[in-house]
């Protein structure tokens, strides 16, 4: 469990980080969301002492990192940045290697993670292993520095716009492996984004900051049908909410008792797939594989402020 406490940052008078307190539980994808220069990254940074804090502290399950070194303190974090941040004159299996041979782990334990990695994200180590950070499009070096920073099995991670880079058939299956490997392996995430539809398909919670403060921290459901403040109304968009607010659902949860005509939905696509199907094949109803209907009714109530 992450917890932070009253964390403040000044730099000169101004505070970049306000007096932001927030908990993450074991496990919980957190992901933060703010305008540009709203103090997101270095409240990120404070958490792995990047950034010291002005005032303030971080736990991390009880411990107070204040108390460790900080160098340690990180090889236990991963950290994954923005255009990737690899070491350009290190091949890519050396710069997965980075934290597991600070830690002294064996070389063939070292060899053996490094290929599980690349495996992974999809990246044949015959074909990867020696290549050098140049040699790599965009999307694979963006791969390959997540692979880094979950080299040493941290059970916290901490990703800046691990995405940006990443075009948006890529990015939308980068963000589903996240999610999966998130999942499979219960580390703890707290990830930065501008962007709001990334947010909602990724986060068990959303936190909202503006000025250094943060103004709300709740689950994405919650931030959608019930923004604290106008700011936040405004930064969620208005446009596509009852669309993101579908996306959450699943139709196994929608489904219920009926018959309805036609190719059948599968139960994990979410209500908002099963809208789009709804109005491409001009159907009120579509069942659901395994039994059940959803209707355009059921879609249409999951879809307004509750
Ligand atoms: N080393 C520094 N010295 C002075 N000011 C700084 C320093 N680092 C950050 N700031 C200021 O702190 C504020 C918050 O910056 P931060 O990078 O945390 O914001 P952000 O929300 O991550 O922004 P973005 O979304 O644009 O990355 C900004 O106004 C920035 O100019």
């Amino acid at each position: 469990m992450i917890e932070i406490r009253n964390l403040t940052r000044l730099y000169g008078r101004t505070a970049v980080v306000d007096d932001v307190s927030l908990t993450v539980d074991s496990g919980q994808l957190l992901v933060l969301v703010g305008t540009s220069g709203s103090g997101k990254t270095t409240l990120l940074r404070m958490i792995n002492r990047l950034v010291e804090p002005s005032a303030g502290r971080v736990l991390i399950d009880g411990v107070d990192t204040a108390t460790l070194p900080a160098h340690l303190l990180r090889r236990r974090i991963g950290y994954a940045i923005q255009g990737h941040g690899l070491f350009p004159h290190r091949t890519v299996a050396q710069n997965i290697a980075t934290v597991p041979r600070l830690l002294g782990w064996p070389r063939a334990q070292i060899d053996a993670r490094v290929d599980e990695l690349l495996h992974l994200f999809q990246l044949d180590p015959a074909v990867f292993r020696d290549r050098m950070p140049h040699q790599l499009s965009g999307g694979q070096a963006q791969r390959v520095g997540v692979a880094r920073a979950l080299a040493a099995k941290p059970d916290l991670l901490l990703m800046d716009e691990p995405f940006g880079a990443l075009d948006p058939l890529i990015r939308a299956k980068a963000q589903a492996d996240l999610k999966e490997i998130q999942r499979r392996l219960g580390t703890t995430l707290i990830l930065v984004t501008h962007d709001m539809a990334e947010a909602v398909a990724l986060g068990d919670r959303i936190a909202v900051m503006d000025k250094g403060r943060l103004l709300q921290d709740d689950t994405p459901a919650t931030i959608l049908t019930d923004p604290a403040t106008p700011f936040v109304r405004d930064l969620i968009g208005t446009s596509d909410r009852a669309l993101r607010l579908l996306s959450l659902t699943p139709v196994a949860a929608l489904a219920t008792p009926g018959e309805a005509p036609g190719p059948a939905i599968a139960p994990d696509a979410s209500g908002r797939d099963a809208l789009a199907e709804c109005l491409w094949s001009g159907r009120a109803a579509l069942p659901v594989e395994g039994g059940g209907i959803v209707t355009l009714d059921t879609l249409r109530a999951q879809a307004s402020q509750r």
